[in-house]
């Protein structure tokens, strides 16, 4: 490939819903995600996609949703819930996947999109134990994962605050835990994931690059969920039990493997 040669490829930075055919949906010829073209440049035989915009908005596009999720995520919006992105959900499909997950914990069921992404990674007949406050929320995830095709079984979901929740869940038990409630609490769910980790098993934090908690540089520090944020990911980073990865994914996933 000849050095700085720039191709065309399909880009905008507004879908075009009707001329949509990404990687993993439908259409002839090329695959594109949306109805105009990408640069992309050619470096030594590398092709780099031209801004860092455009390659997050093609992350995101990589993977795209289907009809079960695309209603959780209606809802979820509807009741301001902020499901996670389809590309942090294909994550946690992917994480799950990899570890052959069989018992799952979550905080923060919110109205289910996390809930089928993961389901749908873990093993048949694994159990994905969820938590939250609300109530009605776990009703419409309920309902999701029925639509979704999982078999009521498939989903302990538990009522109450995670914190009082998570004690009472047992040691050493689970393959993997995922994050995504209260971010003031994120220290303590990572002491409370770290019991309930087997070795080899997997921590997954959202919202560890949250735009609006981390952009704002050292100013910002004094925001509480900012702060808390910040300081799992310390914890994470400098923990020698734990392997971690930060993913730019959605708003940012913090996934460590606990090893010892
Ligand atoms: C960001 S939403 C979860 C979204 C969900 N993971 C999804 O992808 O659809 C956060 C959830 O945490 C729940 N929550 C808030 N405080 C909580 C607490 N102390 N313990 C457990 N859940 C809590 C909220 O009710 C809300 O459903």
């Amino acid at each position: 490939m000849p050095e700085n040669r720039w191709s065309r490829r399909c880009h905008s930075r507004k879908p075009r819903a009707a001329q949509h055919a990404g990687p993993g949906g439908t259409g002839s010829g090329p695959r594109t995600f949306c109805g105009e073209y990408l640069q992309i440049r050619h470096t030594r035989g590398e092709a780099v996609i031209a801004s860092r915009d455009d390659t997050l908005a093609y992350i995101e596009q990589y993977i795209t949703e289907d009809d079960t999720l695309t209603s959780a995520r209606e809802l979820g919006h509807r009741a301001d819930t902020h499901p996670v992105s389809a590309a942090s959900g294909a994550a946690l499909r992917f994480l799950a996947t990899a570890i052959d997950a069989r018992a799952v914990v979550e905080v923060g069921t919110g109205c289910g999109s996390s809930g089928i992404w993961l389901l749908r990674g873990m093993r048949v007949g694994a159990i994905l134990t969820s938590v939250d406050i609300e109530p009605e929320y776990q009703e419409f995830a309920r309902d999701a994962y029925q639509q979704a095709g999982f078999a009521a079984n498939r989903a302990r979901l538990i009522h109450g605050r995670a914190l009082e929740v998570l004690p009472r869940l047992t040691d050493a038990a689970y393959d993997m835990v995922f994050i995504d409630a209260v971010k003031t609490e994120y220290p303590d769910y990572l002491h409370e994931s770290l019991r309930l980790l087997r070795r080899g098993g997997v921590v997954v934090f959202n919202n560890a690059l949250d735009a609006s908690h981390m952009t704002d540089g050292p100013l910002r520090v004094s925001d509480p969920d900012t702060a808390a944020i910040r300081e799992v990911g310390r914890l994470v980073r400098e923990d020698e039990r734990l392997v971690p990865l930060l993913l730019p994914v959605g708003d940012g996933l913090l996934a460590a493997i606990r090893t010892g």
